[in-house]
């Protein structure tokens, strides 16, 4: 378990992190998000020892970090840190070796994560001469090679292309099930939420909701309803609590109260359309976001 205890963090006149207290555990994907400078890459290097914190700890396994624990965790920072005339297979093993393997487990190590994700082919390439993605993939066997416990990544997907990004996603949730702690920061909610058991959300420095995402999902009041319809739009003229969010042919989508009386709401739009589906649900990730940021 990786936990954040009251951690603060200024920068003259900029708290970039105000007594932040989350934790992220073992076997489980945590997404760290929020809006630009809200404090996730300060959060991240925080862990690696790489800002001095005004105040608060962050723990791994209930002890303060040190070096031996670092040892055994793994960081892509957003500085993508390779050396870019670098030769692939090189530069991995140099850094395996900097976590303290042996040369021969070094080369072991590399050589199945360049095969596991398809790179076995531009070992002996320099670095630069890669693709965005492909660069990606070897900065994340650079943070796997020392088979970590702890695995930070900032914003792993930025950039990748849809089966880049898959791939990436498969392996997470691989590296996650094998028991491994995972916190990765992005932009990009719709994949966190399908990735993500546990969530951060980060806003001026402050966590505004963390923890297990179907739990922070139904103890938000609001649900929504989806209608589609053949005809006009319904008539809801005849209901309270109900704001109507989004109107186009054939389809509404509303927000409601979590106590609405469906079976009204349903009787209520058939008196006046032809209704075609249905679907309530509790608010998803963008939504949760958007109303926990600008709360
Ligand atoms: N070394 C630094 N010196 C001064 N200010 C800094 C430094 N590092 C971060 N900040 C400031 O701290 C705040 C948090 O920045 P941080 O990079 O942690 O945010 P972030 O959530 O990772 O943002 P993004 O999503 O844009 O990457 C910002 O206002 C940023 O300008």
């Amino acid at each position: 378990m990786l936990e954040f205890e009251g951690v603060t963090k200024r920068f003259g006149s900029v708290t970039a992190l105000d007594t932040c207290t989350f934790s992220a555990g073992p076997g489980r994907l945590t997404g760290f998000v929020g809006p630009n400078g809200a404090g996730k890459t300060t959060a991240m290097r925080s862990v690696f020892g790489l800002v001095e914190l005004d105040a608060g700890t962050v723990r791994w396994r209930g002890a303060p970090i040190g070096q031996r624990e670092r040892q055994r965790f793994g960081y892509m920072p957003e500085e993508r840190g390779l050396y870019p005339r670098m030769r692939v297979r090189d530069q991995l093993r140099y850094l395996a070796e900097l976590c303290g393997h042996g040369r021969r487990q070094s080369l072991r190590s590399v050589d199945e994560w360049l095969e596991r994700l398809g790179l076995a082919d531009r070992a002996r390439d320099r670095v630069d001469t890669l693709s965005h993605g492909n660069q990606q993939r070897v900065q994340l066997i650079a943070a796997l090679v020392n088979d970590p416990d702890l695995l930070v990544l900032d914003e792993p997907f930025a950039g990748l292309d849809p089966i880049a990004l898959e791939s990436m996603s498969g392996l997470l949730r691989e590296v996650a099930s094998a028991g491994r702690t995972v916190l990765f920061s992005s932009h990009q909610l719709d994949l966190v939420e399908d990735l993500c058991e546990d969530v951060v959300i980060i806003d001026h420095g402050r966590v505004v909701r963390s923890g297990d995402l179907a739990q922070l999902r139904a103890g938000v009041p609001q649900r929504f309803v989806e209608l589609r319809h053949r005809g006009g739009p319904p008539d809801l003229t005849r209901l309270s609590g109900i704001v109507v969010a989004e109107s186009v042919p054939g389809l509404v989508r509303l927000q409601v109260a979590g106590d609405v009386d469906l079976a009204e709401l349903v009787a209520e739009v058939r008196r006046s359309t032809d209704l075609v589906s249905f679907s309530y649900r509790p608010p998803s990730l963008p939504e949760l976001f958007r109303e926990a940021v600008t709360a």
